[in-house]
C-alpha cells in the first residue's frame, strides 16, 4: 500500500507515528459534480458536468465499505445500464489497488490501466495524496470527476433521474437535518471508528476509539429499537452508510480490527436491521464476502502477518428478521 507524491508511486503504510499512534484519514481531493449541486443539498465549489448516459464509469473495490455505498446507490437508482463499473483485486499490496484479473479484479476495459494510481496521474500528472476507491471517471475528459463516496451518493441520488425515470429519494429535504446528524455520528465513530481502532499503533489510542465505537453502536441500537430506519419510517442514505460497516463487522472488524466488545449479532436490533437491509431487493448482489475477507486479512500484513484468512463466521444473513414490528414506508419517492 502506498500513495502518490508528485505523481510518483511511493510504497508506504499509514504514518501513525506522526499523530501519536492515530490513524488520520485524508480528505478526498477531487470534488467535481454532475448536475445541479444545490438541488442535491450539496455545497461545492467544484465544476459541474452534465448527466449523460454512458459518459461516466465507476471504479470500485468490492471489499471497501466506502465504495460499497456507491454500488448500492447505483443498483437502487437503476444506474447500472448508464454507468459501467470495474472492480479492483481484493489484494492491495505494494502497488496499491490493481486491475489484475488473475487476482480477482474485473480488469479495466475503459483505460486499460494495471494500477488504480494510474487513473489519478491521468487526471493530474503531479497528484500528491492517497489513491482511494471509489472514483467516478469521466470518459469524455479522461479524468476522475470525484473520489468522495459521500458526494457520489448524492450525485447518484439526483443527477440522472431524468434519464432513468427513477425518483427514489435517499436524502429527502424534510429529513436532511436528522440524516446529517446521524451521518456525522456514524461516520466519525462507526464507519471511520473501526479504522481508527484497527489501525491505531498505541494501546490507549486503540482503547479510546474502540470505546467510542461501541458507545455509538449502543446509540444506534437504541434508535433502531424505536424506529425501523435511522431517520424514522423511511429508508435513507443514512441506512446505506451504516449498513456497509455493519455487514463487514462480525466477519472482519471484530477480529482483524479488534473491535470485539460485542458482535453485531449480539445486538437484537442491529442484527435484525442488517438482515433486513441485506435482504432488500438488489442489496445482497452488492455484497461480496470473499473480497471483503481476503482484502482485509491479506492486505494488512502489519496487522495479520501470516495472511491467513479466517474460515468463519457463518453469518446467516438470510435468516428472517423482525423489523416489520416497527412502522416503515420503504424508500421515499421525490414526487410524494
Ligand atoms: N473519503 C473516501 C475514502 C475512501 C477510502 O479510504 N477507500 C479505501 C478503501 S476501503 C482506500 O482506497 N484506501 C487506500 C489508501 O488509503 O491508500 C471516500 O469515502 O470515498
Amino acid at each position: 500500500m502506498g500513495l502518490l507524491v508528485n505523481g510518483e508511486w511511493v510504497d508506504q503504510w499509514y504514518d501513525t507515528k506522526k499523530h501519536g499512534g492515530e490513524f488520520v484519514r485524508e480528505s478526498a481531493q477531487l470534488r467535481d459534480w454532475i448536475g445541479e449541486a444545490a438541488e442535491t443539498g450539496a455545497e461545492t465549489d467544484g465544476r459541474s458536468y452534465p448527466a449523460q448516459a454512458d459518459r461516466y464509469h465507476l471504479y470500485v473495490s468490492l471489499a471497501c465499505p466506502w465504495a460499497h455505498r456507491i454500488l448500492i446507490m447505483r443498483k437502487l437508482k437503476g444506474l447500472e445500464s448508464l454507468i459501467g463499473a470495474s472492480h479492483v483485486s481484493p489484494l492491495m499490496l505494494d502497488k496499491g489497488w490493481t486491475y489484475d484479473q488473475s487476482e480477482g479484479a474485473s480488469g479495466d476495459p475503459i483505460n486499460h490501466v494495471d494500477y488504480h494510481h494510474q487513473l489519478y496521474t491521468m487526471t493530474d500528472p503531479a497528484y500528491t495524496g492517497r489513491v482511494t476507491v471509489p472514483v467516478l471517471w469521466d470518459k469524455q475528459r479522461s479524468a476522475i470527476i470525484n473520489n468522495e463516496s459521500a458526494d457520489l451518493m448524492r450525485i447518484f441520488n439526483r443527477a440522472f433521474d431524468e434519464l432513468t425515470g427513477n425518483d427514489l429519494d435517499f436524502y429527502p429535504e424534510d429529513l436532511r437535518s436528522i440524516i446529517d446528524d446521524v451521518n456525522d455520528d456514524v461516520y466519525d465513530h462507526i464507519n471511520n471508528g473501526v479504522y481508527k481502532s484497527g489501525f491505531a499503533t498505541e494501546q490507549q489510542v486503540y482503547e479510546k476509539h474502540v470505546q467510542a465505537l461501541f458507545d455509538a453502536l449502543d446509540r444506534m441500537e437504541k434508535r433502531l429499537s424505536e424506529h425501523r430506519y435511522l431517520a424514522g419510517e423511511w429508508l435513507t442514505e443514512a441506512d446505506i452508510r451504516l449498513f456497509t460497516t455493519l455487514i463487514r463487522f462480525d466477519a472482519v472488524y471484530y477480529g482483524h480490527f479488534k473491535c470485539n466488545f460485542k458482535r453485531i449479532e449480539d445486538y437484537p436490533n442491529l442484527a435484525h436491521y442488517v438482515r433486513e437491509l441485506y435482504q432488500w431487493p438488489g442489496i445482497a448482489e452488492t455484497v461480496n464476502m470473499d473480497h471483503i475477507k481476503r482484502h482485509y486479512y491479506y492486505s494488512h500484513d502489519t496487522i495479520n502477518p501470516t495472511r491467513i484468512v479466517p474460515a468463519g463466521p457463518l453469518l446467516g444473513l438470510e435468516r428472517p428478521h423482525d423489523r416489520e414490528r416497527l412502522p416503515g414506508q420503504g424508500i421515499r419517492r421525490r414526487a410524494s
